[in-house]
């Protein structure tokens, strides 16, 4: 999906919203343990759930390699079971020497045909560009995180007054366009938003943070759109497990409905109609 393809989905659907499938078996609803695939049948409940309402699935890769093999293949139906017109996200915040991200790319865009994935750029350009290698796919750097130990390396200022994760963004502008780069932004800061829109006016940014980790869409939206809205802001367990029971489906699908219409309302005051 390309970025004007992205944004006519956003459009349509009134929203931006991404559903992080970070599914895990302590947490769904125990009448789904009984079933072949618990992960995958909570998954496809969800999905049918809450389409109408996000634009972008992001599974976190780690729920799922915590399972071994079994995990991989609910990943694998998961991916194929998400409606063709959605952006999907393999959030695995890979990045290597050159030879091992290239496997990485091909494992995610080529086996599991991924429209992108998170990647971490500390290794720098070599370690990035073999994703970026994969006409029509997206790599998300991970620019400014939503976590609380984001200070910890990503404030750092160098001799030349800029943090880590601005240097970050303006230097790996240099290795791909708008069209194939996406960055990490984290909700929880919202008044960095401003700044780091200011470094990548045209880049979407991959937005986690709301929900669960208390983060500030109103501020985020204000602050971090652009003009083709630029935003994916993903939301996991406060949508998958706004219910640990058997109406998981009916208040996973208000929970995101009600993210939707926050979105639509935001969409009309900031883009115009
Ligand atoms: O800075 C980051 C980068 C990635 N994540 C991931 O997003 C989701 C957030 O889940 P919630 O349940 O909505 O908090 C999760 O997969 C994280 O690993 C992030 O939170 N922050």
């Amino acid at each position: 999906m390309n970025r004007q393809q992205l944004f006519e989905q956003i459009r349509k659907k009134s929203s931006y919203l991404c559903v992080g499938l970070d599914t895990d078996l302590k947490k769904i609803p125990r009448h789904l343990l009984a079933e072949k695939d618990p992960v995958f049948e909570f998954n496809r409940q969800i999905i049918d759930a809450t389409h109408d309402f996000a634009v972008a699935y992001k599974p976190n890769i780690a729920f799922y390699e915590a399972l071994g093999p079994k995990g991989w293949e609910s990943l694998q139906k998961t991916l194929e079971y998400i409606p063709a017109d959605v952006f999907t996200i393999a959030d695995a915040k890979r990045g290597d020497i050159g030879n091992t991200s290239s496997l990485y790319a091909q494992a995610f865009f080529s086996q599991m045909r991924f429209d992108s994935i998170t990647v971490a750029p500390y290794m720098g350009e070599d370690s990035v560009k073999p994703f970026l290698e994969f006409a029509g796919k997206w790599v998300i750097l991970l620019a400014h995180t939503s976590n609380a130990g984001a200070s910890d390396f990503q404030l750092i200022e160098s001799a030349n007054g800029r943090k880590l994760y601005e240097e970050v963004l303006l230097r790996s502008q240099q290795w791909g366009s708008p069209d194939q780069l996406m960055y990490v932004v984290g909700a929880t800061q919202a008044d960095k938003i401003q700044g780091i829109r200011a470094l990548a006016p045209d880049h979407f940014f991959l937005v986690p943070g709301i929900g669960a980790q208390g983060g500030d869409l109103e501020a985020t939206s204000r602050y971090g759109m652009n003009k083709q809205c630029g935003l994916l802001v993903n939301s996991s367990r406060a949508i998958l497990y706004a219910s640990g029971d058997k109406d998981f489906t009916t208040r996973a699908r208000a929970e995101a409905q009600q993210v939707q219409q926050a979105m639509h309302h935001l969409l009309d005051s900031i883009l115009g109609k």
